[in-house]
């Protein structure tokens, strides 16, 4: 369960993002709730990443804010808010237990409790044999599953995620599509782009159509897969709607 002081709503105020003049978010504005994931999605090149990257306050935005709720409540936000996880997991070259309790060590938690928590978050993505092994070896899939549990081991509010399964076989999409639900299922506000139209329709509570910059509908999955109300969105299920 959450504490009361949850970070959500997550508000986009008119984001705007703009690279050498060129608008890449182009007045953005939604408010996410805690629930089920949401899933944004939209044509290549139509600002997922860089909306996500916005939101984890990787790339400032050139117009607009990001708000959480309760920011500046006792000098500060609630800890911890929020985690992202890209596409290709980034690996530090260290233990697999050590990559997985970097987040703990950061927040300054004493060792043993370190340990602990580590092992339960591999333990949680089926990585618990695995501990001692250099994190670069792993696979693919399973460098995801150990970049979801470093991302999930502070429990986070919001974990934001580009694309995590783009470069996994079927099995491995499967093994990180359940644990991302897991770790949606335990309070975290999952915030999620993908190009596979399947693994949005198993996934998603909500859905973001994102195109050209605009957030062009944003409504619960049911009724987005049942019949988009924007034009380009229902092109885009289609499999008409490239740009
Ligand atoms: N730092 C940057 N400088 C200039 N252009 C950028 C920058 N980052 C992204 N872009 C451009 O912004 C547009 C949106 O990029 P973004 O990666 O967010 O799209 P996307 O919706 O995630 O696409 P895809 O589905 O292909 O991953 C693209 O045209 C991209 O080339």
């Amino acid at each position: 369960m959450r504490a009361p002081d949850t970070c959500l709503p997550l508000r986009a105020e008119g984001l705007r993002y703009a690279a050498n003049g060129v608008p890449i978010l182009d007045g953005v504005s939604f408010a996410l709730e805690a629930g089920p994931p949401a899933l944004i999605i939209g044509p290549n090149g139509a600002g997922k990443s860089v909306l996500l990257r916005v939101l984890h306050g990787l790339l400032p935005p050139t117009g607009g804010a990001v708000r959480w709720a309760g920011e500046g409540r006792n000098g500060g936000r609630p800890m911890p808010r929020d985690a992202m996880v890209f596409q290709r997991p980034v690996m530090l070259r260290r233990s697999v237990l050590a990559n997985a309790g970097y987040p703990l060590k950061l927040a300054g938690l004493p060792r043993a409790e370190r340990r602990a928590r580590a092992r339960a978050a591999l333990a949680r993505v089926g990585l618990d044999g695995m501990a001692d092994r250099p994190a670069r070896r792993l696979s693919g899939g399973e460098q995801q599953r150990l970049a979801l549990a470093r991302a999930s081991v502070l429990n986070p509010e919001a974990l934001f995620l580009d694309e995590p399964t783009a470069s996994l076989d079927p099995a491995a999409t499967r093994a990180v599509e359940d644990i991302v639900s897991d770790i949606a299922a335990q309070g975290t506000k999952v915030v999620m782009t993908t190009q596979d139209l399947g693994q949005a329709r198993r996934m998603a509570g909500e859905v973001l159509f994102l195109h050209r910059g605009r957030l062009l509908e944003h409504a619960p999955a049911a009724e987005f897969f049942a019949g988009p109300r924007a034009p380009e969105a229902a092109a885009f299920l289609r499999g008409e709607l490239v740009w």
